[in-house]
């Protein structure tokens, strides 16, 4: 996570405007606090995901999203605070018990299996469900969803990075999570495929899916997210509807540095 975002492109926020998600929380932090040595890497942080709700984490370089990201997942053991699950207290489990909870994430840098076919792929994770042909037939379901289902057969090596992108986000699928945390998803795509990737995630959200996205690409996160927190040095800086966090004063000021008052 190191691009700078293009600030200009923060207040364009296309796309639908943002929905409010009701029901009671599948996700939630409370005074989520992560120190490596004497680094406070996130601070304080506390939040909530919905079914169906999608949160943007933002911040500049440095700020503790990843770090933030990685508490929620199970990935960082928080130094102090606490991570729920439908109300149940998850902090101390490992990610793949959160997996099993219905927790799964994409990985910011992909690492699929390069000598197996897509399928087979998305079948090592299809697997942990299901057995024999029911879990085949999931795992290509999963195919059909992200738009895959023709590239079956293909080694995953042979992919672009688009396609990867989508094998990525297969394989998390196919735990048949209820929460998702997507780390980068759209980066470095060029913008047909960024467009189609927002697609699916909006539609993923449609099906009732909680998401968690950390995103460098502004307009991107502004358009997708219902709900952004943006943070500055391990804390809280704002939150909020995305335009109204892309218009806080503390928020232009992070990005663009005091000079800009
Ligand atoms: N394993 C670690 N050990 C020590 N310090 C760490 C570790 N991981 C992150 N940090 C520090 O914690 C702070 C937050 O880093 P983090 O990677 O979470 O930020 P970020 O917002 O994701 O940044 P970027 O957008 O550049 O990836 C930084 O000061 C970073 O150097």
């Amino acid at each position: 996570m190191t691009a700078s975002p293009n600030f200009p492109e923060l207040t364009e926020s296309p796309g639908e405007p943002a929905r409010t998600p009701q029901g009671p929380p599948l996700l939630t932090a409370e005074r989520v606090t992560v120190r490596f040595g004497g680094v406070v890497a996130v601070k304080d942080i506390s939040l909530q995901v919905r079914p169906g709700e999608i949160l943007g984490l933002i911040g500049p370089n440095g700020a503790g999203k990843t770090t933030l990201f990685n508490a929620l997942t199970g990935f960082v053991r928080p130094s102090s605070g606490r991570v729920s699950l439908d109300g149940r207290d998850i902090t101390p489990l490992a990610p793949q018990v959160r997996a099993r909870l219905g927790m799964a994430r994409t990985f910011q840098v992909e690492r699929p299996f390069e000598d197996l076919s897509v399928l087979e792929n998305v079948l090592v994770a299809s697997f942990l469900r299901h057995r024999g042909r029911d879990a085949e037939d999931r795992a290509y379901a999963v195919l059909e969803r992200v738009g895959l289902a023709d590239r079956a057969t293909q080694p995953a090596s042979e992919l672009n990075l688009a396609r990867r992108r989508r094998l990525e986000l297969a394989k998390a699928l196919a735990l048949e999570p209820r929460l998702l945390f997507l780390d980068e998803s759209i980066a470095g795509l060029n913008p047909p495929a960024q467009q189609e990737m927002v697609a699916l995630i909006r539609t993923l959200a449609a099906s009732g899916l909680g998401i968690v996205m950390v995103e460098h690409i502004m307009h991107v996160i502004m358009g997708l997210s219902d709900h952004v927190i943006c943070m500055a040095f391990g804390e809280l800086l704002a939150e909020g509807r995305p335009q109204a966090v892309a218009t806080h004063p503390d928020v232009i000021r992070a990005y663009l540095g005091d000079d800009h008052d």
